[in-house]
């Protein structure tokens, strides 16, 4: 199960942002190539696991957008992007983004309250990023069935677990100077 992904975790580069051991893999970052055949591996995953009763997939610029996107092309489900530049459009919606290495401001357009969606992202680390968003959502009435990370570290998970949000993480990894160790993989005994 998710054999691609787990093998190419494993020799994934790290490198320090600050104080931060931020490891490089082609689904978080891009680079050097992503996979076709992975980003497949990982979009029938999420098809089977996850709540797909929903009116659109909601995910975040700029790294969730390939996974997300092959999942929308294999389901026929729209996709929503949050952006991290505004439109201005009526309803937009505005929330402080924080990271493990970064601070920034993301946008929300093209949900109202009643829509269903399921959040899908690349890295869930200190859960600034999908609590900020879950929170907004929350208080747009937008009803969120399922919250998908691809990759996991750290305990970021359990702030959205207080907000009753219980993230389904396809691979939990532990990351260090000396490079990526895999934890968990999601239905795994
Ligand atoms: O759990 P957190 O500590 O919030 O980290 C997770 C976030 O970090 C990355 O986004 P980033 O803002 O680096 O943007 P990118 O997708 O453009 O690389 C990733 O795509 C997640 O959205
Ligand atoms: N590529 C990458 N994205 C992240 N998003 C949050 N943490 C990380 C990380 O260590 N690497």
């Amino acid at each position: 199960m998710l054999e691609r992904l787990k093998n190419s975790l494993i020799n994934s580069p790290v490198m320090k942002r600050g104080e931060y051991n931020y490891f490089i893999h082609p689904i978080s970052d891009g680079v050097p190539s992503l996979d076709p055949h992975m980003v497949k591996e990982i979009a029938d995953y999420i098809a089977e696991i996850a709540d797909m009763n929903v009116d659109t997939i909601l995910t975040v610029e700029a790294m969730g957008i390939p996974v997300a996107n092959a999942l929308s092309l294999k389901t026929g489900i729209p996709l929503t992007i949050v952006r991290k530049r505004p439109y201005f459009l009526e309803g937009e919606v505005e929330l402080s983004q924080s990271t493990g290495y970064s601070k920034g401001v993301l946008y929300i357009n093209g949900l109202k309250k009643g829509d269903r969606v399921i959040i899908v992202d690349d890295v869930i680390s200190t859960g600034g990023t999908l609590l900020a968003l879950v929170r907004a959502l929350k208080k747009m009435g937008v009803e969120v069935t399922d919250v998908i990370s691809v990759i996991g570290r750290g305990d970021g998970y359990l702030k959205l677990e207080e907000l009753g949000f219980k993230p389904k993480v396809l691979v939990t990894i532990d990351v260090s100077e000396k490079g990526v160790e895999i934890k968990d993989v999601f239905g795994d005994q």
